[in-house]
């Protein structure tokens, strides 16, 4: 499986900062290459325009003093403006390398270019209103922003918006991702972000960005059951499960079969619907050695009959995908009757449903739910995680926000249960149905309907081929 770029939470990150220094390099060398690939990439994004670097007492304020003195060097009008002192030794040495004018912060002049380098991983609170409400006018009136390793007010493991934060034009990453750049409210406050190398060893962490993936054509030997069959069980509504159905035979699927309640409605002839009323129909169906992924929940209804039906569907011994009704039914049954190994797609209500208010950053509620489900999650969202029992995760960028609209879970979880009946892997299954859906997400532009996606889900599929 293809992997993204790494995801260091706070603490991670200072481990493997000591891990460098550990091996002969000094915090201030780090500094030093953190303060150049960031003045690189303002220097390619904005030139000489003049510049004011805003910088705070720590160690991100250190890297702003390091861009300032480097810029300079190029000929750009460099401004500093300091929020007090400088506090740690490494910062101490960047600002007087500088050596130049340090003016005061709350008095600074407005700049064409802002680098916000007041605060980063260290935040410990948000800022206080003032500063907050000077940095907001600075980033207005500048006409390029740049927030060096997160905006500052972004708490680095959450996410979350310790105070007014405004949105900046490119977010410069240091050494590693952290969970806020990928997690709301935070992955709105920039335009673009940006990952700087600065030599931190990531190659243990469990934590990364969803990636593109590799995929591949079917063999030459291959046959509808060799490709994967799917069972996708509908119940009162319809249209859920058709859609399903559909996402999981354009997913790359062999063949599907909709087991259909109530009257078999007009879908596509490559998709066997079979009519399926009671719960005993269902595990007659199911009875079935090829089957490699069975998907319930999309349209299934939450009454006795569609609990009956979900009965069925545990009990039949398959690789499963759960979304929609049958989660919420598995909320009053309780996680027990989950089977190991099944992929769960809840969005924030079915997973309060699912697991309660379970406390911490969105990834370690995802991670604590996987766990104590012995199941993949996709925790939905604009946020997306999936996440695995055994620690890994990975997260989604912010995708199309077109894609809130009616049916585009049933095509996620379709997807899914193609994606699981090719790989027979649910950690990747999950993971290559979330960037199929949002890549024909984007492909299909705007204002689509869910029907569009299946459209585009070809052409997402031979993009990665
Ligand atoms: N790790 C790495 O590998 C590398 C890290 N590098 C860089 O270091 C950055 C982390 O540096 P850092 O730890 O010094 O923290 P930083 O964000 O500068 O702030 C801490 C200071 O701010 C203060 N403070 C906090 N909140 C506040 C508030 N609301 N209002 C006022 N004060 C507040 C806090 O005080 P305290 O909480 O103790 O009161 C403390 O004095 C990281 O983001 C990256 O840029 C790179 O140089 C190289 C490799
Ligand atoms: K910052």
């Amino acid at each position: 499986m293809m992997r993204g770029h790494a995801i260091l939470t706070g603490a991670e990150m200072r481990e493997a900062e000591q891990a460098v220094m550990a091996a002969g390099i000094p915090e201030y060398m780090l500094m030093e290459r953190a303060g150049a690939a960031a003045a690189e990439i303002v220097w390619r994004a904005g030139g000489k325009r003049d510049l004011l670097v805003l910088c705070g007492p720590g160690n991100n304020g250190g890297d702003g003093f390091v861009i300032a003195r480097l810029l300079r060097a190029r000929g750009v009008a460099v401004r500093v403006a300091a929020l007090g002192k400088s506090r740690t030794d490494s910062s101490m040495k960047a600002r007087e390398a500088w050596g130049g004018p340090v003016e005061n912060f709350l008095d600074a002049a407005p700049a064409t270019q802002i680098v916000d380098a007041l605060f980063g991983t260290g935040l410990s609170r948000g800022l206080d209103a003032e500063v907050a409400t000077k940095l907001r006018a600075l980033a207005e009136q500048a006409s390029f922003s740049y927030a060096l390793d997160l905006p500052s007010g972004v708490q680095t493991d959450t996410g979350e918006l310790l105070s007014d934060v405004p949105g900046m034009g490119v977010c410069i990453a240091l050494g590693a991702l952290k969970p806020a750049h990928m997690l709301q409210p935070a992955a709105t406050c920039w335009q673009r972000l940006v990952c700087a190398d600065i030599g931190i060893e990531t190659s243990h962490a469990k934590m990364h960005r969803l990636a593109p993936p590799q995929l591949h054509r079917p063999g030459p030997a291959a046959h509808k059951y060799s490709r994967g069959l799917v069972a996708v069980v509908g119940g009162e509504m319809a249209g859920a499960g058709l859609l399903a159905s559909q996402a999981a035979a354009h997913g790359g699927s062999g063949m599907v079969r909709h087991l259909v309640q109530g009257q078999v409605q007009e879908g596509p002839g490559a998709i066997i619907a079979e009519r399926t009323d009671a719960a005993q129909d269902v595990a007659h169906r199911l009875n079935d050695g090829r089957f490699r992924a069975v998907l319930a929940g999309p349209g299934l209804g939450r009454g006795k009959g569609a609990s009956d039906r979900l009965t069925a569907v545990l009990a039949a011994g398959h690789p499963l995908v759960l979304d929609a009704d049958a989660l919420v039914l598995l909320a009053e049954e309780g996680l027990n009757a989950v089977p190991p190994g099944a992929v769960l797609t809840p969005h924030e209500g079915e997973f309060v449903r699912l697991f309660g208010n379970l406390p911490g950053s969105k990834v370690e509620r995802a991670l604590e739910a996987a766990r104590r489900s012995r199941s993949t999650l996709i925790y939905k969202g604009s946020d997306s995680i999936v996440a695995a029992p055994d620690g890994r995760a990975v997260l989604s960028p912010p995708g199309s926000s077109w894609l809130s609209t009616a049916g585009t879970g049933d095509v996620l979880a379709g997807l899914v249960a193609a994606r699981l009946a090719v790989t027979g892997d649910g950690f990747r299954a999950a993971c290559e149905a979330l960037w199929l859906h949002a890549e024909a997400a984007r492909r299909a532009g705007a204002a689509f309907i869910a029907d569009d996606l299946l459209v585009e889900l070809p052409a997402a599929i031979a993009s990665r081929l």
